[in-house]
């Protein structure tokens, strides 16, 4: 039998941006009394005024990046990110020129010249995000195009299901839901001197007393110590609660900080951190310099599928866990195809949070939610990332390029 020639896939025809407001990728745009948005410390909270919200400093100000990529065959793949109307620019203005005409199947081709093309302004932050966008939107596209689930195209499941840890307000119901363990967001920072940390151990106290020993008890410190406070809080949380791991516990460009941290903290305490971290570089400067023993990227701002390959595969060479920052669907199909990525996040974006809602929502449509703590592979058995864009929401295209 003669094997046809292969005559390549549709080649993409539209590139369109959209932004949307309330929840979704951009998780944190929530309506008033959400447990994420409740007294979190963060690098802000040195100034009193902007210590109770989140909100009040612009943690919401972006919105989320919709990007949606329309083949010659009228095949549709589209992704969500954190980005907003600065992102649409990005990419109607600057990343369209390389997408347009181009065959989704030159991800690495095009991840390259997007990148490049915008180091002179990019390299982390919202250029990377919107260059994620559009690399997730690829490989939705590819998926759709071929029939194939992403992570049948990212070499298969390594297992037969994904197992989960929450974050949220409460730990303890997230043991009850079948969860693995139980992320807490860190309330007081520095500014807040020895009495706020007197109260960040004891709500931790009181979160151990309510899940037992065994639980897995983690806590979000979102950037907003200094050395010495994480120091001290590591050895505290852990020798008088058990926590498992201090996360993202200072600035991102403070890799000598985290590779002292590392070093000081009581032995068995994991340190992580990465969800602000981008491209393949950033990560091995975390890695090279022994910064944490886990990296959390996110799929959706480190540089995409294309990018988290590289990451991943070099985070495995040194025998570096990768769990990824929660990122619904583009992690999943990610997670269940390697081995350094036992478990994934679920951020529970209920208000209370007292039950399981989808980490997306309202946006994708089909967006798979852990059952008592699990998600089968099979669930993932739709092409692309298997979840449709929910076009009731208010799109907007700020931009528009055609
Ligand atoms: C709960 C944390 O404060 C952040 O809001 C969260 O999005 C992120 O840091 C995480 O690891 O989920
Ligand atoms: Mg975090």
């Amino acid at each position: 039998m003669t094997k046809e020639s292969f005559t390549g896939l549709p080649k993409i025809k539209h590139v369109r941006a959209y932004t949307v407001r309330g929840g979704g990728a951009d998780y944190h745009d929530q309506g008033e009394g959400h447990w994420i948005d409740d007294h979190i410390a963060t690098p802000m909270s040195r100034y009193p005024e902007y210590r109770q919200s989140r909100q009040s400093f612009g943690i919401n100000v972006l919105g989320t990046l919709v990007v949606e990529l329309e083949a010659e065959d009228g095949t549709i793949g589209f992704a969500v990110t954190t980005g907003g109307e600065p992102a649409c620019f990005i990419v109607e203005k600057h990343l369209s020129r390389f997408l347009i005409g181009r065959s989704p199947a030159e991800y690495e081709k095009i991840w390259d010249q997007m990148y490049f093309s915008s180091q002179y302004y990019g390299r982390k932050g919202l250029v990377v995000n919107a260059i994620s966008g559009v690399d997730l939107a690829i490989w939705d596209l590819l998926g759709k195009l071929r029939g194939e689930p992403v992570y049948h195209m990212l070499g298969g499941a390594v297992r037969d299901e994904l197992q989960f840890y929450a974050t949220g307000a409460r730990p303890d119901l997230a043991k009850e839901m079948g969860f693995i363990g139980g992320k807490l967001p860190l309330h007081h920072g520095p500014a807040e001197g020895l009495e706020g940390l007197q109260k960040n151990i004891e709500q931790l106290a009181d979160m151990r007393a309510r899940c037992g020993d065994d639980f897995w008890l983690m806590l979000d410190c979102w950037m907003s110590l200094d050395l010495d406070y994480a120091t001290r809080l590591a050895h505290r949380a852990y020798n008088e609660c058990g926590l498992k791991w201090i996360e993202e516990a200072l600035s991102p460009d403070d890799y000598w900080g985290y590779a002292a941290l590392k070093k000081n903290a009581p032995k068995g305490l994991l340190v992580t951190t990465g969800e602000h971290e981008a491209t393949r570089w950033g990560f091995r400067m975390l890695m090279d310099m022994d910064c944490c023993d886990i990296i959390q990227p996110d799929v959706g701002w480190c540089g995409g599928v294309t990018e988290l390959i590289k990451i991943a595969n070099y985070a495995d060479s040194r025998g570096v866990m990768m769990v990824p920052h929660g990122s619904s669907v583009y992690s999943y199909h990610f997670v269940i195809t390697r081995h350094n990525s036992p478990f994934a996040e679920f951020l529970m974006m209920h208000p209370g949070p007292t039950e399981v809602v989808p980490m997306f929502a309202p946006q994708l449509l089909g967006e798979p939610v852990p059952v008592n703590g699990k998600i089968r592979a099979s669930e993932l058995d739709k092409p692309g990332f298997g979840v449709e864009l929910n076009r009731e929401i208010a799109l907007h295209r700020p931009y528009p390029n055609d």
